[in-house]
Protein backbone atom coordinates (compact mmCIF):
# COMPACT_ATOMS: atom_id res chain seq x y z
CA UNK A 1 0.00 0.00 0.00
CA UNK A 2 0.99 3.60 -0.92
CA UNK A 3 0.34 6.41 1.55
CA UNK A 4 2.16 9.16 0.03
CA UNK A 5 -1.13 11.83 -0.42
CA UNK A 6 -1.57 14.27 1.26
CA UNK A 7 -4.42 13.63 3.90
CA UNK A 8 -6.65 16.26 2.94
CA UNK A 9 -9.62 16.17 1.57
CA UNK A 10 -11.04 16.96 -1.86
CA UNK A 11 -14.16 15.38 -1.66
CA UNK A 12 -15.47 15.45 1.53
CA UNK A 13 -19.28 14.06 1.97
CA UNK A 14 -21.42 13.96 5.26
CA UNK A 15 -24.91 12.52 5.93
CA UNK A 16 -25.56 11.13 2.65
CA UNK A 17 -29.39 9.93 2.41
CA UNK A 18 -30.92 8.80 -1.18
CA UNK A 19 -33.82 6.39 -2.07
CA UNK A 20 -35.18 5.35 -5.06
CA UNK A 21 -38.62 5.18 -4.21
CA UNK A 22 -39.12 2.84 -1.07
CA UNK A 23 -35.58 1.71 -1.22
CA UNK A 24 -33.15 3.36 1.07
CA UNK A 25 -29.48 2.99 -0.95
CA UNK A 26 -28.00 5.35 1.44
CA UNK A 27 -28.75 5.86 4.95
CA UNK A 28 -26.50 8.60 6.49
CA UNK A 29 -22.77 8.38 4.81
CA UNK A 30 -20.01 10.00 5.97
CA UNK A 31 -16.75 9.98 3.86
CA UNK A 32 -13.84 11.73 3.10
CA UNK A 33 -11.47 11.21 -0.58
CA UNK A 34 -8.18 12.65 0.36
CA UNK A 35 -6.23 14.23 -2.38
CA UNK A 36 -3.97 11.96 -4.33
CA UNK A 37 -5.26 8.61 -2.69
CA UNK A 38 -6.75 5.85 -4.73
CA UNK A 39 -9.34 4.89 -2.54
CA UNK A 40 -11.46 1.41 -3.07
CA UNK A 41 -14.92 0.93 -2.32
CA UNK A 42 -16.59 -2.43 -1.98
CA UNK A 43 -19.59 -4.12 -0.42
CA UNK A 44 -21.97 -6.60 -1.32
CA UNK A 45 -23.99 -6.04 -4.53
CA UNK A 46 -27.17 -3.88 -3.83
CA UNK A 47 -25.21 -2.07 -0.51
CA UNK A 48 -25.32 1.50 -2.64
CA UNK A 49 -21.67 1.34 -3.91
CA UNK A 50 -22.61 3.23 -7.07
CA UNK A 51 -25.35 5.67 -5.75
CA UNK A 52 -22.77 7.02 -3.21
CA UNK A 53 -20.15 7.02 -6.48
CA UNK A 54 -22.95 9.27 -8.14
CA UNK A 55 -23.57 11.32 -5.17
CA UNK A 56 -19.58 11.92 -4.69
CA UNK A 57 -19.05 12.72 -8.70
CA UNK A 58 -22.49 15.13 -8.80
CA UNK A 59 -24.19 12.93 -11.30
CA UNK A 60 -26.89 12.42 -8.36
CA UNK A 61 -28.43 15.09 -5.96
CA UNK A 62 -28.58 13.22 -2.80
CA UNK A 63 -32.19 13.66 -0.79
CA UNK A 64 -30.34 15.09 2.09
CA UNK A 65 -27.00 15.87 3.33
CA UNK A 66 -24.00 17.14 1.40
CA UNK A 67 -21.03 16.90 -0.77
CA UNK A 68 -18.62 19.25 -1.13
CA UNK A 69 -15.52 19.43 -3.45
CA UNK A 70 -12.10 20.79 -2.36
CA UNK A 71 -10.17 21.86 -5.61
CA UNK A 72 -6.43 22.58 -5.00
CA UNK A 73 -6.05 26.47 -4.71
CA UNK A 74 -10.32 27.07 -5.37
CA UNK A 75 -12.88 27.92 -3.46
CA UNK A 76 -14.61 24.53 -2.17
CA UNK A 77 -17.57 23.68 -4.20
CA UNK A 78 -20.96 22.71 -2.85
CA UNK A 79 -21.93 19.60 -5.42
CA UNK A 80 -24.72 18.66 -3.98
CA UNK A 81 -26.29 21.80 -3.73
CA UNK A 82 -25.53 22.66 -7.13
CA UNK A 83 -28.16 22.48 -9.90
CA UNK A 84 -27.71 20.03 -12.67
CA UNK A 85 -26.46 22.37 -15.49
CA UNK A 86 -23.38 23.44 -13.04
CA UNK A 87 -22.28 19.73 -12.11
CA UNK A 88 -22.33 18.74 -15.41
CA UNK A 89 -19.91 21.57 -16.35
CA UNK A 90 -17.98 20.70 -12.96
CA UNK A 91 -18.03 16.94 -14.64
CA UNK A 92 -16.75 17.63 -17.28
CA UNK A 93 -13.82 20.25 -16.32
CA UNK A 94 -12.75 18.30 -13.13
CA UNK A 95 -13.68 14.47 -12.83
CA UNK A 96 -13.37 11.52 -15.42
CA UNK A 97 -15.44 8.28 -15.64
CA UNK A 98 -14.26 4.94 -16.03
CA UNK A 99 -17.63 2.11 -16.21
CA UNK A 100 -17.56 -1.67 -16.22
CA UNK A 101 -18.22 -1.97 -20.09
CA UNK A 102 -16.09 1.29 -21.58
CA UNK A 103 -18.94 2.80 -23.32
CA UNK A 104 -16.75 3.73 -26.32
CA UNK A 105 -18.91 4.89 -29.24
CA UNK A 106 -18.68 2.31 -31.05
CA UNK A 107 -18.85 4.00 -34.57
CA UNK A 108 -16.04 6.30 -33.83
CA UNK A 109 -12.27 4.65 -33.55
CA UNK A 110 -9.92 4.30 -30.62
CA UNK A 111 -8.27 7.66 -30.70
CA UNK A 112 -11.73 9.85 -31.45
CA UNK A 113 -13.51 8.69 -28.73
CA UNK A 114 -10.48 9.85 -26.57
CA UNK A 115 -10.44 13.07 -28.11
CA UNK A 116 -14.19 13.74 -27.44
CA UNK A 117 -14.01 15.12 -23.77
CA UNK A 118 -10.90 17.57 -25.00
CA UNK A 119 -13.04 19.01 -28.18
CA UNK A 120 -15.59 19.21 -25.64
CA UNK A 121 -13.55 21.48 -23.53
CA UNK A 122 -13.21 23.45 -26.90
CA UNK A 123 -9.78 22.23 -27.61
CA UNK A 124 -8.79 22.36 -31.71
CA UNK A 125 -9.29 18.90 -33.44
CA UNK A 126 -5.41 18.18 -34.34
CA UNK A 127 -4.58 19.28 -30.90
CA UNK A 128 -7.27 16.86 -29.50
CA UNK A 129 -6.05 14.31 -31.63
CA UNK A 130 -2.41 14.36 -30.95
CA UNK A 131 -2.68 14.22 -26.98
CA UNK A 132 -4.94 11.72 -27.64
CA UNK A 133 -2.84 9.33 -29.51
CA UNK A 134 0.14 10.32 -26.60
CA UNK A 135 -2.38 9.08 -24.14
CA UNK A 136 -2.96 5.60 -25.93
CA UNK A 137 0.50 4.71 -26.87
CA UNK A 138 1.33 5.47 -22.94
CA UNK A 139 -1.30 2.71 -22.22
CA UNK A 140 0.37 0.42 -24.36
CA UNK A 141 -1.94 0.69 -27.61
CA UNK A 142 0.21 2.86 -30.11
CA UNK A 143 -1.02 1.99 -33.48
CA UNK A 144 -4.41 1.09 -32.97
CA UNK A 145 -6.05 5.00 -32.68
CA UNK A 146 -7.61 4.46 -36.20
CA UNK A 147 -9.66 0.88 -34.63
CA UNK A 148 -13.20 0.94 -34.02
CA UNK A 149 -14.36 -0.40 -30.27
CA UNK A 150 -15.46 -3.52 -32.33
CA UNK A 151 -12.02 -4.18 -33.35
CA UNK A 152 -10.18 -4.17 -30.40
CA UNK A 153 -10.27 -6.84 -27.20
CA UNK A 154 -12.31 -5.86 -24.38
CA UNK A 155 -9.21 -5.08 -22.28
CA UNK A 156 -8.15 -2.88 -25.11
CA UNK A 157 -11.27 -1.27 -25.27
CA UNK A 158 -10.83 -0.48 -21.24
CA UNK A 159 -7.93 1.27 -21.59
CA UNK A 160 -9.19 3.38 -24.68
CA UNK A 161 -11.87 4.30 -22.11
CA UNK A 162 -9.25 4.85 -19.54
CA UNK A 163 -7.79 7.34 -21.99
CA UNK A 164 -10.72 9.14 -22.64
CA UNK A 165 -11.14 9.68 -18.70
CA UNK A 166 -7.66 10.96 -18.08
CA UNK A 167 -7.16 12.96 -21.37
CA UNK A 168 -8.43 16.24 -19.54
CA UNK A 169 -6.54 15.76 -16.90
CA UNK A 170 -9.41 15.60 -14.36
CA UNK A 171 -8.46 15.84 -10.37
CA UNK A 172 -10.51 12.95 -9.57
CA UNK A 173 -11.41 9.50 -11.42
CA UNK A 174 -14.02 7.90 -10.80
CA UNK A 175 -14.28 4.09 -11.93
CA UNK A 176 -17.10 1.83 -11.37
CA UNK A 177 -15.67 -1.78 -11.56
CA UNK A 178 -13.49 -0.69 -14.47
CA UNK A 179 -11.91 -4.41 -14.88
CA UNK A 180 -15.09 -6.56 -13.79
CA UNK A 181 -15.78 -7.31 -17.84
CA UNK A 182 -12.14 -8.56 -17.95
CA UNK A 183 -10.00 -12.20 -16.94
CA UNK A 184 -7.44 -11.61 -14.75
CA UNK A 185 -4.52 -10.78 -16.79
CA UNK A 186 -6.20 -8.42 -18.81
CA UNK A 187 -8.12 -6.62 -15.65
CA UNK A 188 -4.17 -6.53 -14.20
CA UNK A 189 -3.00 -5.31 -17.23
CA UNK A 190 -5.61 -2.20 -17.34
CA UNK A 191 -5.40 -1.36 -13.69
CA UNK A 192 -1.75 -1.51 -13.50
CA UNK A 193 -1.41 1.22 -16.48
CA UNK A 194 -4.22 3.26 -15.07
CA UNK A 195 -2.53 3.31 -12.05
CA UNK A 196 0.85 4.03 -13.13
CA UNK A 197 -1.00 7.01 -15.30
CA UNK A 198 -2.59 8.84 -12.13
CA UNK A 199 0.08 8.22 -10.05
CA UNK A 200 2.35 9.90 -12.27
CA UNK A 201 -0.13 13.28 -12.45
CA UNK A 202 -1.38 12.99 -8.69
CA UNK A 203 -5.08 12.29 -9.41
CA UNK A 204 -7.20 11.22 -6.94
CA UNK A 205 -9.32 7.81 -7.74
CA UNK A 206 -12.31 6.10 -6.19
CA UNK A 207 -13.15 2.66 -7.61
CA UNK A 208 -15.77 0.47 -6.76
CA UNK A 209 -14.51 -3.07 -6.69
CA UNK A 210 -16.04 -6.49 -5.61
CA UNK A 211 -12.27 -7.92 -5.92
CA UNK A 212 -10.00 -8.21 -3.36
CA UNK A 213 -7.24 -8.53 -5.46
CA UNK A 214 -8.34 -5.04 -7.33
CA UNK A 215 -8.90 -3.90 -4.22
CA UNK A 216 -5.33 -4.53 -3.04
CA UNK A 217 -3.96 -1.98 -6.16
CA UNK A 218 -5.34 0.85 -3.62
CA UNK A 219 -4.05 3.28 -0.96
CA UNK A 220 -7.08 2.72 1.73
CA UNK A 221 -10.44 0.56 1.02
CA UNK A 222 -13.76 1.35 2.74
CA UNK A 223 -17.27 -1.02 3.04
CA UNK A 224 -20.23 -0.08 2.20
CA UNK A 225 -22.91 -2.39 4.15
CA UNK A 226 -26.54 -1.49 3.42
CA UNK A 227 -26.44 1.85 2.67
CA UNK A 228 -23.70 2.79 5.40
CA UNK A 229 -20.13 2.73 5.70
CA UNK A 230 -18.95 -0.75 7.59
CA UNK A 231 -18.29 -1.31 11.02
CA UNK A 232 -15.07 0.47 12.70
CA UNK A 233 -15.08 3.58 9.72
CA UNK A 234 -14.28 6.74 10.55
CA UNK A 235 -14.87 9.64 7.82
CA UNK A 236 -12.24 12.15 9.35
CA UNK A 237 -9.23 11.27 11.88
N1 LIG B 1 -32.19 3.96 -10.58
C1 LIG B 1 -32.61 3.16 -9.60
N2 LIG B 1 -33.93 2.92 -9.44
C2 LIG B 1 -34.38 2.12 -8.45
N3 LIG B 1 -33.59 1.50 -7.55
C3 LIG B 1 -32.27 1.71 -7.67
C4 LIG B 1 -31.71 2.53 -8.69
N4 LIG B 1 -30.36 2.54 -8.55
C5 LIG B 1 -30.10 1.75 -7.49
N5 LIG B 1 -31.23 1.26 -6.95
C6 LIG B 1 -31.32 0.39 -5.75
O1 LIG B 1 -30.57 1.01 -4.73
C7 LIG B 1 -29.83 0.03 -4.00
C8 LIG B 1 -28.34 0.38 -4.09
O2 LIG B 1 -27.94 0.23 -5.47
P1 LIG B 1 -26.47 0.50 -5.96
O3 LIG B 1 -26.45 0.31 -7.45
O4 LIG B 1 -25.99 1.78 -5.41
O5 LIG B 1 -25.66 -0.70 -5.25
P2 LIG B 1 -24.25 -1.32 -5.57
O6 LIG B 1 -23.62 -1.61 -4.26
O7 LIG B 1 -23.52 -0.42 -6.49
O8 LIG B 1 -24.65 -2.67 -6.31
P3 LIG B 1 -23.83 -3.55 -7.37
O9 LIG B 1 -22.56 -3.98 -6.67
O10 LIG B 1 -24.74 -4.72 -7.63
O11 LIG B 1 -23.60 -2.71 -8.58
C9 LIG B 1 -30.19 -1.32 -4.60
O12 LIG B 1 -31.23 -1.88 -3.83
C10 LIG B 1 -30.70 -0.96 -5.98
O13 LIG B 1 -31.61 -1.92 -6.44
Amino acid sequence: MITNHAATPIISARGLHHSFGRTEALRGVDLDVLAGEVLAVMGPSGSGKSTLLHCLAGVIKPDSGSVTYHPGGRTPVAISALPEPKRARLRLTDFGFVFQFGQLLPELSAVDNVSIPLLLHGARRPEALSKSADLLERLGLDGLGSKLPGELSGGQAQRVAVARALVTSPAVLFADEPTGALDSLASENVLTLMLDLVRDSGTTVVMITHDARTAAYADREVIVRDGAMGAGYRASA
